[in-house]
């Protein structure tokens, strides 16, 4: 189930967007897309979106890894991520330097894995930067109680956050630390 994708990996740019959970990523991205006419593509969104796509035969291992906090299979998510990119590239938008295959990504909560970033980077597309908000986990915490209120994801409840804080420490900061060696990292923090 290898992605194949068909748009030019040299006309596109992809900005890498991570953090842990509630970190602001969502929140910043919407604000660049604004900005910049970047696409964003949320790796959890599509995810969400599979989960409940009737027929979808990942709905259930979709389901079970974000209530654990866990990470779905890399071949799963990066289909989905070409997928919608492949779909974007068909929408022409000279104005914005949106034409012939050329296109700029926000790919937010995306790699989360080393497996993903390596697979990514060899049979999509490398991407030139990586955004990283950073906060403190209270914060983090306070935020996702505060967003699970309304949210209906089933993952916003403080036993899910727990894990979602662990898988992030040991599986997505070697990723952040990767880029980081590569002198791709561009770190935003905030407080509150
Ligand atoms: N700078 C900020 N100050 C206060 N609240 C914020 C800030 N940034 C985001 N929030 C709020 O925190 C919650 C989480 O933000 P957001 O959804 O952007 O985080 P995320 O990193 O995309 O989270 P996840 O990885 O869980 O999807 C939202 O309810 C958002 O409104
Ligand atoms: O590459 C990815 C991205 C996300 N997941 C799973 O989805 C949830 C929610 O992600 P958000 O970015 O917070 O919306 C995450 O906890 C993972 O379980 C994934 O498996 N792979």
């Amino acid at each position: 189930m290898t992605p194949v994708p068909v748009f030019d990996r040299n006309k596109v740019t992809v900005i890498f967007v991570l953090g842990g959970p509630g970190a602001g990523k969502g929140t910043q991205c919407a604000h660049l897309v604004e900005d910049f006419a970047f696409c964003h593509l949320s790796a959890g969104d599509l995810l969400r979106a599979e989960q409940h796509r009737e027929g979808s035969q990942f709905g259930e291992l979709i389901r079970n890894c974000i209530r654990e906090g866990n990470i779905v299979p890399l071949e799963v998510t990066i289909k989905l991520l070409a997928n919608a990119m492949k779909a974007a590239l068909q929408e022409e938008r000279p104005g914005v330097g949106w034409n012939e295959g050329r296109g700029r990504f926000l790919i937010d909560g995306f790699p989360r894995k080393m497996d993903q970033a390596i697979k990514f980077d060899e049979e999509v597309c490398e991407a030139s930067m990586v955004l990283f908000f950073s906060t403190t986990e209270e914060v983090m915490l306070a935020r996702l109680l505060e967003r699970g209120k309304t949210s209906g994801r089933e993952d916003d409840n403080e036993e899910s956050i727990k894990k979602r804080f662990n898988t992030y420490k040991v599986t997505t900061m070697p990723v952040i630390e990767h880029y980081e060696a590569l002198g791709k990292v561009v770190e935003v923090g905030s407080a509150a």
